[in-house]
């Protein structure tokens, strides 16, 4: 890995319209601000962050630097105080809920940790969800499709709890790409799975997201898989204090 500027502001000019189609993110000084139990704590202290389409980054940094918030700021799961937050051409901060529903549906795909899947739905069904929001006639075709395509065409009628933690993943994963997002969030998706499957888990997300040239931003603690991605981004106390850009 080579070391880079850290915290370089792009040049920038119509970023309200998003009028940089290379850029997927476009965050600058962002600030956010929460309410902790002793009162309001600044978690996120001016970040300036870029992603190209179709670049894979991962995001490291210890424990406590924000950088699951920054992930919730950027899927407009959370609101920040401050700043530029333009993702996918949309200007985040000028956008009321209905707004930020819409570019949810459209746009981003997000995977967590404990794969937030509805446990009284079948595998099919979960998957199907977030199409059938999005108004698409063909939900449960894709979602077949998509479910064949992460190797589960024969658990489709599964229910969360019938499925083991990586077949799990596999669901969650077709579900955030079911809707081919521009963008797909992952915040440290093989956390919760023991090293083969989250290995594969790991390839099915850099194989389906390279398919469809989806931009990847992934949250690890795994320095090995920080270094396959394109660059690696680490936070430090609300900070972004490096950038890597991996050698490959
Ligand atoms: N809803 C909240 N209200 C108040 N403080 C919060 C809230 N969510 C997170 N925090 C605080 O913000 C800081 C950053 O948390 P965050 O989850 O973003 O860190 P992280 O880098 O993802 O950590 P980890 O690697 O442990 O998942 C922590 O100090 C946390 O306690």
């Amino acid at each position: 890995m080579t070391v880079t500027e850290t915290t370089a502001i792009p040049e920038q000019n119509d970023v309200s319209s998003g009028s940089n189609p290379q850029q997927t993110i476009d965050v600058r000084n962002l600030k956010l601000r929460l309410q902790g139990p002793a009162g309001i704590v600044e978690i996120l202290k001016g970040v300036d962050l870029s992603l190209n389409a179709g670049e894979r980054v991962s995001l490291v940094g210890p424990s406590g630097s924000g950088k699951t918030s920054l992930l919730m700021v950027i899927a407009g799961l959370e609101q920040a105080q401050e700043g530029v937050v333009n993702v996918c051409g949309n200007d985040l901060r000028a956008l009321d809920e209905d707004g930020l529903a819409l570019y949810r549906r459209h746009h981003v795909g997000i995977v967590f940790q404990d794969f937030h899947l509805i446990p009284t739905m079948s595998a099919l069904e979960n998957v199907a969800l977030p199409m059938e929001f999005a108004g698409r006639k063909d939900a449960f075709e894709k979602a077949r499709a998509e479910l064949e395509l992460v190797g589960l065409g024969h658990r489709t009628d599964h229910y969360p709890g019938q499925l083991s933690g990586g077949e799990q993943q596999r669901v969650a994963l077709a579900r955030a790409l079911a809707t081919d997002p521009e963008l797909l969030l992952a915040d440290e998706p093989t956390g919760n799975l023991d090293g083969a499957t989250g290995e594969t888990i790991i390839e099915l997300l850099f194989d389906l997201t390279k398919r469809r040239g989806s931009t990847l931003l992934l949250i690890t603690h795994d320095p090995s898989l920080a270094e396959r991605c394109d660059r690696t981004v680490m936070l430090r106390d609300g900070e972004i204090v490096s950038q890597l850009e991996s050698r490959a």
